[in-house]
């Protein structure tokens, strides 16, 4: 069967929550002492946006086929993605078909290199790639985990990530994943809030509860091994992100200090099949945690986590919302999902793209059936009501 070709290729930029989830207004809990690498100057401890975590804003990607069907995605990279999205990455798709999604990855890629490989070129590539397969499930009328291979269980379990564990433990949620709030800097005292706060869950939430920890790349791997250790006495299930993403040795050193049974994850700051080999061959982690809008797209997801399943190891993907979904639904070592809670006591399940998805499916008592999945492409629309900002055009 031969489908429409590819006729245009948009980018657009959006400010305020959806896919640049810190993007938040004040009294978030997402924006509140976040332990960070920059906690070490005190002027930019108390918030992220301080030193310009939400700078660059939501990239909404569209790609419009001859017979006027569009597929679209959000991820982050704002202007400059968007840039790269219209001036270079275009010309891989105007013309061809949607089908060839793989040819059309690798010449995004290798045409970059010489710039790119990580970061926002990446989160621009991987715009373009969910845009594509969302393009090709609304023209086969299939949802995109039919084209992956199909449901490998009836139904998504989620753990939830924001600062009340207790609160998701009611709604229904495996475990509660808790932002660390002081990093280094901030010396024996921090170190003293850091696990009050983890035995203060503990005690909430009981014992057979998930709790996990989320160090956004604020400590080295003394300070990260005192943690695990600590924190160990509390039951905690995994230490995520603790160190910078480019310290693959430090991960390793840390994999084998941890306390027999702590999970040590990451991830959601690496991108390609090539990073992620390191992760996995130089044995830094239990999970990998890719996030689908950052890490090269579904196509290059499926490439890691058939590599991650070689090596015996579990693809949690990172926040993302239906593009984590229809992915995770489909393979057997991906067997929960992540919720990041965007409520900001977070004390409700709201859904996590908002505003600029219409029809996002969450989680019913931390779970969802996957029919919530059943529509065309990723099953959401876009939210035309909201202001998109095309600076480029080509
Ligand atoms: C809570 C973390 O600091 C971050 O905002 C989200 C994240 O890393 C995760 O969901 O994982
Ligand atoms: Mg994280």
């Amino acid at each position: 069967m031969s489908l429409p070709k590819i006729k245009h290729v948009r980018a657009f930029v959006v400010r305020g929550g959806g896919a640049d989830y810190h993007d938040q207004g004040a009294g978030h809990w997402i924006d509140d002492h976040i332990a960070t690498p920059m906690s070490r100057y005190p002027e930019y401890r108390q918030s992220r946006q301080s030193f310009g975590i939400n700078v660059l804003g939501t990239l909404v990607v569209e790609i419009e086929a001859e017979d006027g069907t569009i597929g679209f995605a959000v991820t982050t990279g704002g202007e400059p993605a968007a840039f790269i999205v219209e001036k270079h990455l275009a010309r891989f798709l105007e013309g061809r078909s949607p089908t060839e999604y793989e040819k059309i990855w690798d010449q995004m890629y290798f045409s970059t290199q010489y710039y790119g490989r990580k970061g926002i070129v990446v989160n621009a590539i991987s715009g373009v790639d969910l845009a594509l397969w969302d393009l090709l499930g609304k023209l086969r009328q299939e949802p995109v985990y039919h084209l992956l291979g199909g449901a490998v269980r009836d139904e998504l379990q989620f753990y939830a990530t924001g600062a009340r564990p207790d609160i998701a433990k009611e709604l229904g949620f495996i475990g509660g994943k808790m932002p660390l709030h002081h990093g280094p800097a901030e010396g024996v005292e921090g170190m003293k809030k850091n696990i009050a706060m983890i035995a203060d869950m503990r005690a909430k939430c009981g014992d057979d509860f998930w709790l996990m920890l989320d160090c956004w790349m604020a400590l080295d791997v003394d300070y990260a091994t005192r943690l695990a250790i600590a924190a160990h006495e509390h039951g905690l299930k995994w230490i995520e992100e603790a160190i910078s993403p480019d310290d693959y040795w430090g991960y390793a050193e840390l994999k084998r200090n941890v306390p027999k049974g702590m999970l040590v994850t990451t991830g959601e700051h690496e991108a390609t099949r090539w990073g992620f080999r390191m992760l996995l061959e130089m044995d830094c982690c239990d999970i990998i945690q890719p996030d689908v809008g950052w890490c090269g797209g579904v196509t290059e997801l499926l490439k890691i986590s058939a590599l991650a399943d070689a090596h015996g190891k579990m693809v949690v993907p990172h926040g993302s919302s239906v593009y984590s979904y229809h992915f995770v639904i489909t393979r057997h070592n991906s067997p929960f999902a992540e919720f990041l809670m965007m409520h900001p006591g977070p004390t409700e399940v709201v859904p996590m793209f908002h505003p600029q998805l219409i029809g996002e499916p969450v989680p019913q008592n931390g779970r969802l059936k996957a029919s919530a999945l059943d529509a065309p492409g990723f099953g959401v629309e876009l939210n035309r009501d909201i202001p998109m900002h095309r600076p480029y055009t080509h």
